[in-house]
């Protein structure tokens, strides 16, 4: 039995924007999804070879019209080598822009696949994992880290891939075309441009990762405190909340600017490198004819703007590179409750049984806060959850819906243990409705349905009329709620999913005494027929309960049919509702 094997989240170790993140930690085969065919591959590799050919030829039509020139050739000879040469400009610029069209267009398609897939992923992991990550990280992971891998694909097939080869090219033409020894200068020269800026690139890898990592803890911070601006404003944390922005706003500026100083010195050293490459070509040359020279001297300047251009966009492809890391890391987490296989269906119809097997938990490698629980419900029977706050109420609900595995123990409903129980049956026969009820600005329907697709619009009324929000229009746009209507929103919900095991965590907020007779009598009505765990906040919940569990401190203190705990005046419950009536 896998009762005493605890699942200890395994994200913890892969959790993204933990550590930086190299080239070499690049998990390619998770990238698949930014292939885009063989079709529109070969179609690129031929764009990018002929933007890199048209270039190549123009020096050859300026020594020709330089030697030629020299020799006295006529007007004509030179006026038709001249419109070669121009011509040769426009195809080459028109070659350029049709590549960079056609990189983009591939990148971008194939980034959104890679959007879809990472929101995918993220969307069904669990609540060990979001609880770690802010929906702010998220944002950034899914859509700009994404944003800058799709900048950084078009931005390497052009500079990278066009660069190199423009640069195979000038070497193999000056080798055969002018002087084979020349040749190898001009390759041993770029072969130590290269090396350099292999190292410059391990330099500004770190600062670039710590740039990206600040930005999303800086987005994730915003994110949270916007939410909460109420709470902060209400307790006067406002200031401090607006000093610990400053303060990760000038960790990011200072993680920016050693990224800036770092690229800066880089590009001052290659422009000194290129200048003594310039002088050292412009000195090779001096036994050749003149047009030769000036055809050394212009493929000596078009090797510059490859090398240039990837000093100049190193900063973007390490923010890029950091980015495609983090996306291989987000893609590596696994969910801490597996989905079987193979997996057996929860029974289909009905109220289903419940039972708790001596459960521990613990959250990640937190302190256990659940320690032997166990309890046992008959179809269509309702257990009461009360207890101190942090007592562990929430946490067993949590594990009854399956959000959890136990540490320990198993958790079986309608006979089966939920962690062979096809994921997809648990959620459409088990049930939630949490005090933290999300309402969305949209239609009632929409949020009734969360934005499910649902034929006809008569359950859709029935779900309302049981919560007693017959007068809601299905097409109206749902604006400010109050707690009361949040909560008959989740019950309608839940009568829509129509669970054969509902886990209810009652409102604690106050509610006016006519919204909670509404609320109530809606969960008696979602309880009717059907198993439930009742977390209760007033003790008068619990008049409709069948069975109450005491907890305390992750462990069940008292346990047993509400009859016999309100006939024994020494025990926990009956000492709370003494407590409370006095
Ligand atoms: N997501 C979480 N990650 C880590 N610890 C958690 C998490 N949720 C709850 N805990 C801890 O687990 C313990 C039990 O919390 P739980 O929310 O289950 O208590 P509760 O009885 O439902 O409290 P309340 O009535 O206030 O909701 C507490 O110590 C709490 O701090």
């Amino acid at each position: 039995m896998s009762a005493s094997s605890p699942s200890r989240p395994s994200s913890r170790r892969a959790a993204p924007g933990r550590h930086a993140l190299g080239f070499h930690r690049f998990r390619f085969r998770r990238l698949r999804s930014l292939w885009p065919g063989p079709g529109p591959a070969v179609l690129l590799a031929l764009a990018i070879a002929v933007t890199t050919a048209l270039p190549l030829a123009a020096p050859q039509l300026t020594r020709r019209f330089v030697d030629d020139a020299a020799a006295g050739a006529g007007t004509d000879r030179l006026t038709l080598i001249a419109l070669g040469y121009l011509g040769l400009a426009v195809a080459g610029q028109a070659a350029r822009i049709l590549t960079a069209w056609l990189a983009a267009r591939l990148a971008w398609t194939g980034t959104d696949r890679l959007r879809e897939r990472l929101a995918g992923h993220a969307l069904g992991l669990d609540m060990a994992f979001h609880g770690r990550h802010t929906p702010g990280e998220m944002i950034e992971r899914v859509d700009g880290d994404v944003a800058a891998v799709a900048g950084f694909v078009v931005a390497f097939l052009l500079d990278v891939v066009a660069g190199v080869l423009l640069l195979c090219g000038v070497i193999a033409v000056v080798t055969a075309t002018v002087d084979p020894g020349v040749g190898a200068v001009l390759l041993a020269y770029c072969a130590l441009i290269g090396l350099g800026m292999v190292r410059a690139q391990r330099l500004a890898v770190p600062s670039a990762t710590r740039a990206r990592e600040m930005n999303a803890a800086l987005s994730g911070y915003l994110e949270e405190r916007l939410a909460g601006a109420e709470d902060l404003r209400a307790n006067g944390a406002g200031e401090h909340a607006v000093r610990r922005f400053h303060q990760l706003s000038a960790a990011l500026w200072r993680a920016e600017r050693h990224g800036d100083a770092v690229g800066s010195s880089v590009l001052a050293a290659t422009g000194v490198a290129f200048a003594a490459g310039t002088a050292l070509m412009l000195a090779l040359s001096g036994t050749l004819s003149a047009g030769t020279a000036v055809l050394l001297l212009q493929y000596t300047l078009m090797i510059r703007t490859p090398f240039e251009r990837l000093v100049n966009q190193l900063r973007h492809y390490q923010t890029a590179l950091a980015g495609l890391g983090r996306i291989g890391d987000l893609l590596a987490v696994r969910n801490t409750v597996p989905e079987p296989s193979p997996a057996a269906e929860l029974p289909g119809a009905g109220p289903l049984s419940l039972e708790l097997d001596a459960v521990d938990f613990a959250y990640g490698d937190d302190e256990p806060v659940l320690a032997g629980v166990t309890i046992r419900l008959a179809p269509g029977e309702t257990l009461g959850l009360v207890g101190r706050t942090g007592s562990g109420k929430s946490t067993i609900a949590r594990l009854v819906a399956r959000l959890y595995d136990p540490t320990a123990g198993t958790v079986r409903v309608g006979g089966l243990d939920l962690r062979e129980a096809d994921t997809a049956s648990v959620r459409r026969r088990i049930g939630m409705v949490t005090q933290d009820v999300q309402v969305f600005t949209a239609t009632v329907r929409d949020n009734l349905t969360l934005f499910r697709p649902y034929p006809g619009d008569d359950r859709l009324l029935e779900a309302l009329a049981e919560v007693g929000l017959d007068d809601w229009d299905l097409d109206a746009e749902l604006g400010t709620v109050s707690a009361g209507e949040a909560q008959l929103l989740a019950l309608a919900r839940a009568f829509l999913a129509d669970p054969g095991l509902v886990v209810l965590d009652e409102a604690s907020s106050r509610l006016d005494p006519a919204t909670e007779r509404r609320v109530d009598l809606g969960i008696t009505r979602l309880l009717t027929g059907r198993t439930g765990v009742l977390i209760a906040h007033r003790l008068a919940s619990l008049s409709r309960v069948d069975q109450i569990a005491v907890v305390s401190d992750g462990k069940i203190i008292e346990y047993g049919r509400r009859e016999d705990l309100l006939a024994d005046p020494a025990g926990h419950f009956a000492r709370m509702l003494a407590g409370v009536r006095r």
